[in-house]
């Protein structure tokens, strides 16, 4: 496990720093640590010299924004602090009495703080326990008015540590330095627009603390390349063959979303499963095998309205001979009896899209009762309204972790920050991702890419829920290079399909 995995709450966090002390590290050891090393950030960050604002709390938070304003005096940046209330913790009180004998300007007032480009938010960290109201509320109104470049401590001042909610206002921060582990509230999607660019400060927390409060396999983990990496089906062993790198079943495509089934089918290609199969319309067979001629393409019997009717399977291959079935993109609310006869069947299946909003109209708990074996729900935001219309979606982590415990399913909830939950509750939040890739079709490609990670590690036994992230990282990294070289308005979801490739030789 590597720090950048950990995921905490405020009394986690709490919990954790207590053993630390309890082990004999003086807090103002730490805090000094701590400090340090945010303002060596810091001095590479805002260049020498220049004006810097340093906004102090009434606790540690404000301690660590004491100890930075000392240092950043002391290697030559105009520094004042702000420090506006009456009563301060003892350390941060003694931190406050020091920068003013060192003759560093100190203002209580806010009309009286002089104008500058930079500001260090030092006001509140995960000891924020309600909303900030009234003269330190106006404060932060006001610093956010200046539009200038803020920095914060451990977390924008005014965010929930847990949920990411803004407690009556928050610091707009340019950059977030959040200290030793990530928070919780810094990974929810509602917090984006307060934190700007994050990093995390890493002040060696040993991990036996890190065991002993999370437990050996923590609830709550963030994605990194390391854990992504190590569950693609990469090396190939020499003796593969291509039966033994997973059999994949698309479902998906109608006369009317022909596109759909191609961008499904491209991201499954991408993923290098073994044997791609492609259920669609008969009218639109020729198309997908022009698209695909590697996949082997079902031309299914339709509706008048262009949907797949059923599933000519001939007898011998019927759906169990599939490791995985995918289902949903393009498919139209025409193709019921096919999302009933997939769910009816015993093969680890994928829902994304149409087989969604049709599982919803089934009754999403009732429908998927019966199933014994691996299903993964794909929703966006609001297909996750409609198969979960009594779970509020504020704090993503808990959504997806109660509908993965109704529905016995893995469920991931799309978003800037993705949330991925298995049954049991061990969530897999995706922290990377770009605006890029809100756009048609970018999800068809994530429902054939997952697919076939999927289909190849029924192979490896690997945890469900592990390849779900993968490829969640998978197709978000693939976004972010794709922006990267062709501005976010240059990720159309066919472009994506060719990044997933590209990125992966960055990181294999
Ligand atoms: N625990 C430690 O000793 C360390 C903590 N660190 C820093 O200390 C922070 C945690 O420090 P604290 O636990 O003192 O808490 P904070 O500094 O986050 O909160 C400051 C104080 O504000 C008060 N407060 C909370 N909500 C308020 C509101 N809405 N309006 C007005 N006052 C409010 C509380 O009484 C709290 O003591 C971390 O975020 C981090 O920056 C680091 O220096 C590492 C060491
Ligand atoms: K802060």
């Amino acid at each position: 496990m590597i720090k950048e995995q950990f995921v905490v709450t405020s009394a986690q966090m709490r919990d954790i720093e207590g053993r630390i002390f309890a082990a004999g590290m003086p807090v103002a050891a730490l805090m000094e640590k701590v400090a340090g090393l945010i303002s060596d950030r810091l001095q590479v960050i805002i260049p020498k010299g220049r004006c810097v604002g340093i906004l102090v709390g009434p606790g540690h938070n404000g301690g660590d924004a004491l100890v930075v304003a000392r240092e950043l005096h002391f290697r030559g940046y105009q520094v004042w602090i702000y420090q506006p209330f009456s009563k301060l913790k003892e350390l941060t009180n003694q931190h406050f009495q020091y920068a003013q004998s060192l003759g560093i300007p100190c203002f209580q007032e806010i009309d009286k703080v002089p104008n500058c480009d930079f500001l260090i938010d030092g006001l509140f960290g995960f000891g924020l326990e309600r909303e900030i109201t009234d003269y330190i509320a106006a404060a932060i109104n006001y610093f956010n008015a200046w539009n200038k470049q803020i920095f914060s401590i451990d977390l924008p001042s005014g965010l929930h540590t847990d949920t990411g909610e803004v407690l009556g206002v928050a610091i707009r921060a340019t950059q977030t330095f959040c200290l030793g582990l990530w928070k919780q509230g810094l990974l929810q999607e509602q917090a984006l627009e307060y934190i700007g660019q994050a990093e995390l400060i890493d002040f060696d927390i040993p991990l036996a603390d890190i065991d002993a409060v999370l437990g050996e396999v923590p609830k709550i983990q963030r994605i990194t390349q390391t854990t992504a990496i190590g569950t693609l089906p990469l090396p190939r062993s020499p003796i593969t063959h291509k039966y033994k790198s997973g059999h994949l079943l698309l479902i998906c495509g109608s006369r009317r979303y022909a596109g759909g089934a191609i961008l499904t089918g491209l991201g499954a290609r991408a993923s290098g499963v073994g044997m791609l199969s492609i259920a669609v319309p008969e009218s639109i067979k020729p198309l997908l095998v022009s698209h695909l001629p590697e996949a082997l393409i079902i031309g299914c019997p339709e509706t008048e309205t262009g949907a797949i009717s059923h599933l000519p399977l001939p007898e011998k291959t019927h759906l169990s001979s599939f490791s995985v079935i995918a289902c949903g993109p393009g498919l139209t609310q025409d193709s019921t009896p096919i999302v009933q006869q997939v769910i009816e069947s015993d093969v680890p299946l994928i829902l994304d899209a149409d087989a969604l909003n049709i599982l919803a109209q089934l009754g999403t708990i009732s429908t998927l009762k019966k199933r014994q074996t691996t299903t993964v729900l794909t929703p966006h935001t609001g297909e996750f309204h409609r198969l979960f219309p009594d779970i509020s979606y504020t704090n993503r982590v808990k959504a997806v972790q109660t509908a993965a415990a109704q529905t016995g399913a893995v469920v991931l909830l799309k978003g800037a920050r993705t949330a991925i939950s298995n049954p049991e509750g061990v969530v897999w939040i995706n922290s990377e991702s770009t605006p890029a890739l809100a756009r048609g079709g970018s999800g068809d490609v994530l429902t054939g890419l997952m697919g076939g990670l999927l289909a190849q590690a029924a192979i490896k036994q690997t945890p469900i829920e592990d390849v779900v992230a993968t490829a969640a990282w998978w197709h978000s990294q693939a976004g972010i290079l794709a922006a990267a070289e062709r501005t976010e308005l240059g990720v159309d979801a066919f472009t994506l399909t060719q990044y997933l490739m590209k990125v992966l030789l960055d990181f294999t």
